[in-house]
């Protein structure tokens, strides 16, 4: 899999509903997958034998329109889940200074481990309500699907989910690759 860092960030202005907003979710199991409210990578890891985080690119950025409104930069940290070889998930996550501070060390040097070992590893992150997405992208995303060769032939489906922290949240976005839809609709 060759993928340039040299294009991170990645990710694309994307507009988020809630599930309720949405007139028609995608058929079952991928929609319980969308909505699962546990650990995405403990999901991720009981369809696989070989898990693998590929960090596309880390790093101080500004947060695109109306997705952070609050904060005019966050630490970003973008993501490939991939599963016995192949990527199955893109994931953008993004986090306020004021919670970085508070656990820089952990964000840090997280490195090639899931974030998810760290999120649902204590109580002291809470995860919050589950948006979702339905959207075909163009500009990055689709140059990486492309990279991966995963053509995008129909939209693709995203979560994402606020975690909060004493009194500070983080967003965690997580888009279904075109491998992984085809995968979990053969379930
Ligand atoms: C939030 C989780 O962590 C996963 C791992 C991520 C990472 O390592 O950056 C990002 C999103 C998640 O899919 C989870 O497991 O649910």
């Amino acid at each position: 899999m060759s993928v340039t860092r040299l294009s991170f960030p990645y990710g694309e202005s994307i507009q988020w509903f809630s599930p309720e907003q949405i007139s028609e979710l995608p058929d079952s199991p991928l929609s319980e997958w969308l909505l699962s409210s546990g650990s995405l990578t403990q999901k991720l890891r009981s369809h696989c034998t070989k898990f693998e985080v590929k960090v596309l690119g880390e790093g101080k950025l500004t947060p695109f329109r109306g997705e952070f409104p609050a904060q005019r930069q966050a630490w970003v940290r973008e993501v490939l889940l991939c599963l016995d070889d192949v990527p199955w998930i893109f994931a953008r996550t993004l986090i306020p200074a004021n919670l970085l501070e508070k656990k820089e060390t952990d964000f840090l040097t997280l490195g090639t481990r899931p974030l998810g070992e760290l999120l649902f590893s204590s109580d002291d992150f809470t995860p919050g309500r589950i948006e979702v997405a339905h959207f075909t992208p163009c500009q990055q995303l689709a140059q990486l699907t492309q990279s991966l060769k995963q053509p995008v032939t129909q939209e693709l489906w995203g979560r994402r989910r606020y975690f909060s922290y004493d009194g500070e949240q983080l967003i965690v976005s997580e888009t279904f690759l075109p491998a992984a839809r085809q995968l979990i609709e053969q379930m």
